[in-house]
């Protein structure tokens, strides 16, 4: 499945927003990808968490005892991921605003790919890995549905990515004055 395919997916589902979104890295965009309107659809969901597994089949070497997904946005395709991959799924979840893995134990040297939905700095899957190291998991990849930084964020495993799209995102002092002219709104649960 290539990138104009999983965004016809989203465009399909009326997934990609526009307006002022502020993001949970704290950058603002003109738009916001609302994965829940997609995941909505277990159909949808299916085609490209299907495709996101093969993706992660065939570049991760070895065996793969858990998919990990960061809640909210995560829960849904790493379920569905690890379903096409024959493989537990688990989830990590903010406890005061950090990443634990608060319902479940994991084996020392446990062999784990992270998958999300969206990505733009990176920041969550880093979060993710930080919880699954500490445990003494072995992070194998993260992978996600977009990645809208289209190649540029670095999590320091690799990042398996169904689709690249770049979208513009600002800091919060250096709006384009069309953006700035708009209500900002936060769609996702960081922090909430
Ligand atoms: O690469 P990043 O800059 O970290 O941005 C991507 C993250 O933002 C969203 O989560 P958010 O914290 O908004 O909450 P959600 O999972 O409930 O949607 C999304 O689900 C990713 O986890
Ligand atoms: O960076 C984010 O927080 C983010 C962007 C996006 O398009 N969708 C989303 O769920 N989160
Ligand atoms: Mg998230």
């Amino acid at each position: 499945m290539n990138t104009a395919e999983v965004l016809d997916i989203f465009r399909s589902a009326g997934a990609v927003l526009e307006g002022h979104f502020i993001l949970t890295s704290g950058l603002r965009s003109p738009v916001f990808l609302q994965k829940a309107r997609v995941f909505m659809h277990a159909d949808k969901t299916e085609r490209l968490c299907k495709a996101l597994a093969g993706k992660i089949r065939a570049e991760v070497e070895g065996p793969i005892d858990y998919v990990v997904g960061p809640a909210v946005g995560g829960l849904i395709p790493a379920y569905e991921t690890s379903r096409h991959l024959g493989v537990p799924a688990i989830w990590v979840e903010r406890e005061q605003g950090v990443f634990r893995l608060r319902r479940f134990e994991i084996e020392k040297g446990a062999r784990v790919v992270i998958v999300e939905d969206i990505v733009t700095t990176g920041l969550s899957i880093r979060e993710t890995i930080d919880c699954l190291r500490d445990l003494g998991a072995e992070v194998l990849a993260a992978a996600c549905i977009i990645d809208r930084s289209a190649g540029k964020t670095e999590v320091g495993v690799p990042l398996i990515a169904l689709a690249q799209y770049e979208v513009p995102a600002y800091p919060a002092d250096k709006l384009p004055p069309e953006l700035a002219a708009l209500p900002a709104v936060k769609p996702g649960s960081r922090a909430l």
